[in-house]
């Protein structure tokens, strides 16, 4: 009877009226938005899939690629209460059928979905942002919970995917963990203590004005557990890794591209930095101690105070060691957060000392060779005897002898595998190993505690130092270069 204009206005006032009375608002967050896939829609189903128990009479279950559980979630039209700050709501999770499509860019799915969250009104300010905020906070906690951990590479050289990134992503399933991780615990303890403070400390950073980042460098010679090490720190703090190529950068610029391309709760890696790249010579390249060279740098503000973005031209590999320093520590480090930068060496000496001056790598850690607890610890791991199985004479014997054989965890593992099925032969073929190992060094004079009366804490110290002074020599002759260039400019 009524024209149709009519009766939709007054469904629309009969409406506003029931809202108006209503104690309730409702929010609606659809699977898609306009095109785009509405983030928010999957943090709340995550979310959700943590509260709903497996009691329920129909559940979704889900497996997401790369992930190693499955989630349940609501199924259609059901509806759950949840509690947040002593307030409670409802979630329902609405499916309905999508109106044929004439024209779209991409096809959409057949059925619109969405959740329809139900608060009481006076309670919307109370909690409405702050609960969104927790539950996204929660589904990334629940998402890289459940998913396995992912190793980047750029080993693609600069080349972009489709979706315009520039790393590539395999699963990440390295097994090491600090429990099997061959080193003194007392400095293990201190590193895992570090890393937790790290992850729990976005308040303090924020109260003291510091970036939200952290710098690691492990030093040692090979096979004493770098790599290993950065894949414990990885599955302790359930972080991704980007492993950064630096062979495979060809600029500065480059290099900050990929920066911005890495997600926060990452570990960026760069692996035998000594080697990937030389990276010493940063203010001498292009004889700078030349006329002409001190002249360029005169009016190229770049190269004279060494720390712009340089992109220098000539070699094919334009990346500078001031390019790698504004990349961990200037001010583009700063886009995104929580993230940690780990480099590894085998040659401490070799590095620039700007590497190493304070601040630059928060921690360095020396990976030494094996010695009697991290003995114990891969003993443990491949025989699984703890030092009540060994005999007491054997124990004392092998910490005797440990330290002076020199071997790194890796030569001692590879000893213990190689007779794992006979466990008493393992024990006595890696003692001999040991003692004549510690025979051939003392007698070489190798053994630098032996020839030089050093214990291992100072050998450590006296590379730093060494490596420090020799920067202060450098700087030294930097300010004589610059004085020069001053001359030149002036004349
Ligand atoms: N500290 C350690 N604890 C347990 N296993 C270790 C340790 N160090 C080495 N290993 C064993 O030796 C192998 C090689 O170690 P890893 O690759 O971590 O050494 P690295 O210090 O990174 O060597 P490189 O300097 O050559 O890269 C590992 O697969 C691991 O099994
Ligand atoms: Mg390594």
């Amino acid at each position: 009877i009524f024209p149709p204009e009519l009766r939709f206005a007054f469904l629309k006032f009969f409406n506003r009226i029931f809202h108006l009375f209503s104690t309730y608002c409702y929010f609606d967050i659809t699977e898609i938005d306009g095109v785009n896939t509405n983030e928010l829609y999957n943090a709340v189903q995550l979310y959700l899939s943590s509260s709903v128990s497996i009691a329920g009479n129909r559940l979704s279950l889900t497996r997401a690629v790369n992930s190693s559980s499955i989630t349940f979630g609501l199924s259609n039209n059901d509806s759950i209460v949840d509690t947040f700050n002593g307030v409670t709501v409802l979630w329902e999770h609405v499916v309905t059928q999508r109106q044929t499509q004439t024209f779209a860019w991409r096809p959409l799915p057949e059925e619109k979905r969405g959740f329809t969250l139900r608060i009481k009104k006076k309670d919307k300010t109370l909690i409405l942002n702050s609960y969104l905020d927790y539950i996204m906070e929660r589904a990334n906690e629940i998402r890289r919970k459940n998913q396995d951990r992912l190793l980047y590479t750029n080993s693609r050289g600069g080349s972009l995917d489709s979706r315009g990134h520039p790393w590539e992503s395999v699963p990440f399933k390295h097994p090491s963990t600090f429990e099997t991780l061959a080193m003194d615990p007392i400095k293990k303890q201190q590193i895992m203590d570090d890393l937790k403070d790290f992850a729990e400390g976005q308040l303090f950073y924020q109260k003291t004005g510091r970036a939200w980042k952290r710098g690691y460098l492990l030093y040692g010679p090979p096979g004493t557990g770098k790599s290993s090490m950065i894949a414990a720190m990885a599955n302790y703090l359930g972080y991704d890794i980007y492993d950064l190529e630096l062979t495979e950068v060809h600029s500065n610029s480059e290099l900050r591209k990929l920066l911005m391309k890495t997600s926060s709760k990452s570990i960026i890696v760069i692996e035998d930095i000594d080697c990937s790249i030389n990276l010493t010579n940063r203010k001498k390249s292009g004889g700078a101690s030349s006329n002409e060279a001190a002249k360029r740098s005169c009016y190229d503000p770049e190269t004279r105070n060494g720390s712009g973005s340089g992109e220098e031209s000539g070699n094919g590999n334009t990346i500078t060691l001031s390019g790698l320093l504004n990349f961990t520590d200037g001010l583009w480090s700063c886009c995104g957060s929580e993230r940690i930068f780990v480099f590894t060496t085998n040659h401490i000496e070799k590095l620039d000392p700007a590497l190493l001056r304070s601040g630059r790598m928060d921690m360095h850690i020396y990976m030494s060779y094996c010695n009697f607890p991290s003995l114990k610890i891969l003993l443990k791991n491949y025989l699984g005897y703890g030092e009540e199985d060994i005999n007491d004479d054997v124990l004392r014997e092998m910490e005797r002898v440990v330290e002076k054989a020199e071997m790194t965890p890796a030569d001692v593992s590879e000893a213990l595998i190689k007779n794992r099925r006979d466990k008493e032969k393992a024990i006595v073929e890696l003692l001999e190993d040991l003692k004549s190992r510690g025979e051939i060094n003392v007698k070489d004079g190798k053994l630098r505690g032996h020839s030089g009366n050093l214990t291992e804490l100072e050998i450590v110290e006296e590379e730093e130092k060494r490596a420090i002074d020799s920067q202060n020599e450098e700087e030294d002759n930097d300010e004589e270069e610059i004085e020069l260039e001053d001359n030149i400019c002036k004349d």
